[in-house]
């Protein structure tokens, strides 16, 4: 304790005066770990800025930390990321999810870069029709059940739409299979998280992990020799070249679809089950959302005519209802980073080698940024008052590439779900799972009717 404090003293000085902000760290090693998983991210951080103000010293994934929750923090962190911050996941986390060393960073680089650029592109507006088509069939399966669990279906959605994206590969047992084998992974990182333990959940995730790369190893040969009129991720990912000309290899390429599939697929499912509980709990709203959509299925000849990308940027008001329900269910809680020098924010003193945990869900919940903040209320997001704290991709360099996929499937999803069904939730009560992504307890089972046209 006496040379961590001296050292402190030294880089106190060597950044004027900065210091380490308010906190606790609770018991040495586990910190506050236990803690924070075991309260949620929303408890934790408001039990904290109540006694210490919005920026506080913690203690968690076994590392020392700065805990801070507002917009201009994250800004700073992550608008400085090349230079002071590093990307960090505890090991067990990344040992999941990480690339091999055999993947350089410059490929690494490259590879997002691409991955940036299609999802502006061309490509986007062209996978509007396979997310048009992956949603009826999953929707077409509730014809013939009294009830669904909610969560089960966004799942297959998310899960098929990034799929096709990535892959041009439609629905089939072999991608099921992949969904089924990619949950694991999701489950282990949970555990891991939540109970710092590396048991059984970790260790078959790390053998799932395994057999998923063995199949993107496959899926990659396999496109090479049929190469297919309709463009995908891949088909783009295939011609990146580094400096001296050489095509990026095939096993590089099955660690790119593994890292895609893992950020794209589970996330897009917990939003889009958000979407359905804040919606069957807010009628009026789902009103709205029914009138916009229904204006827009009038338009159409046939009952089987998809949308188009016309009608998408038509959705206003349903685009706000997204905004809303990502900042009330905040999908990703926090962003983590590890301070790789020492650095002085506006007096704060965030010493190298410490973490920095941006808490972006505590910031969307505060009613010092967010008016009535519990308040389900997608008007807050119309011009001119749209709010600026609302983060829910991050923001600066590494902000999420996936975010206008996100946006065209989930309109699509409300699309077909509110002129199609009603519904209503099966429980009175509902909790949340928090790990590692929250979500309604039990995956919110539904009974569904079918609209009469
Ligand atoms: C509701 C859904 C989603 C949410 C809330 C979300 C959120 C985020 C956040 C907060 C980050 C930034 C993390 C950081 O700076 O450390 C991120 C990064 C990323 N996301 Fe998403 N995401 C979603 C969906 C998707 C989808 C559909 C894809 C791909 C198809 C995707 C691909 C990625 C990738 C590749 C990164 C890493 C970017 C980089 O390191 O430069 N995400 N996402």
């Amino acid at each position: 304790a006496r040379s961590r404090k001296n050292s402190h003293n030294v880089q106190i000085n060597r950044l004027h005066g900065a210091q380490l902000p308010k906190g606790s760290w609770s018991l040495p090693w586990i910190g506050e770990s236990f803690t924070l998983y075991r309260q949620g991210p929303s408890k934790f951080y408001s039990q904290r800025i109540a006694s210490y103000g919005r920026t506080f010293r913690t203690h968690v994934m076994g590392r020392p930390t700065i805990a801070t929750s507002t917009p201009e923090a994250t800004r700073f962190v992550l608008a400085t990321e090349q230079k002071s911050f590093a990307v960090f996941y505890p090991p067990s986390i990344s040992s999941l999810i990480s690339y091999p060393p055999s993947v350089s960073q410059e490929m690494k680089a490259r590879m997002m870069k691409t991955t940036r650029d299609s999802m502006r592109s061309e490509l986007l507006r062209d996978k509007i029709a396979a997310a048009d088509r992956i949603t009826r069939w999953v929707l077409s399966s509730w014809d013939k059940q009294p009830f669904v669990v909610t969560f089960q279906e966004t799942q297959k959605l998310a899960f098929h739409v990034v799929f096709d994206f990535a892959t041009g590969m439609t629905p089939s047992p072999e991608t099921m299979q992949m969904m089924d084998d990619y949950s694991y992974i999701v489950k282990g990182i949970g555990t891991s998280m939540q109970f710092n333990v590396l048991g059984t959940s970790y260790h078959m995730a790390l053998q799932k992990k395994q057999q998923i790369l063995e199949a993107f190893l496959r899926i990659v040969k396999r496109r090479r020799l049929q190469k297919s009129k309709e463009k995908c991720q891949l088909d783009i990912m295939m011609e990146v070249e580094n400096d001296n000309g050489e095509k990026i290899s095939d096993d590089q390429l099955q660690f790119q679809l593994y890292g895609m599939m893992f950020a794209g697929s589970h996330s897009s499912a917990v939003l889009f089950l958000w979407l359905v509980k804040f919606l069957g709990d807010n009628q009026q709203i789902l009103q709205q959302v029914k009138a916009e959509q229904d204006t827009i299925r009038r338009r159409k000849i046939s009952p089987e005519d998809p949308l188009s990308w016309m009608d998408i940027v038509n959705m206003p008001f349903t685009s706000t209802v997204i905004q809303e329900t990502l900042r009330l269910a905040n999908v990703v809680s926090f962003i983590t980073r590890e301070a790789t020098e020492d650095i002085n924010y506006e007096g704060v003193l965030i010493p190298k080698g410490w973490l920095v945990q941006l808490g972006i869900g505590s910031f969307h919940l505060s009613p010092e940024y967010h008016k009535d903040p519990l308040k389900f209320d997608p008007s807050r997001f119309q011009a001119p008052a749209k709010p600026t704290a609302f983060s829910p991709y991050g923001t600066g360099p590494t902000m999420c590439p996936g975010r206008e996929l996100v946006k065209i499937e989930a309109l699509v999803f409300l699309h077909y779900l509110v002129t199609t069904y009603s519904w209503e939730s099966i429980r009175s009560k509902n909790g949340i799972d928090y790990w590692p992504n929250p979500i309604v307890k039990g995956g919110l089972p539904i009974k569904v009717s079918k609209l009469m046209t």
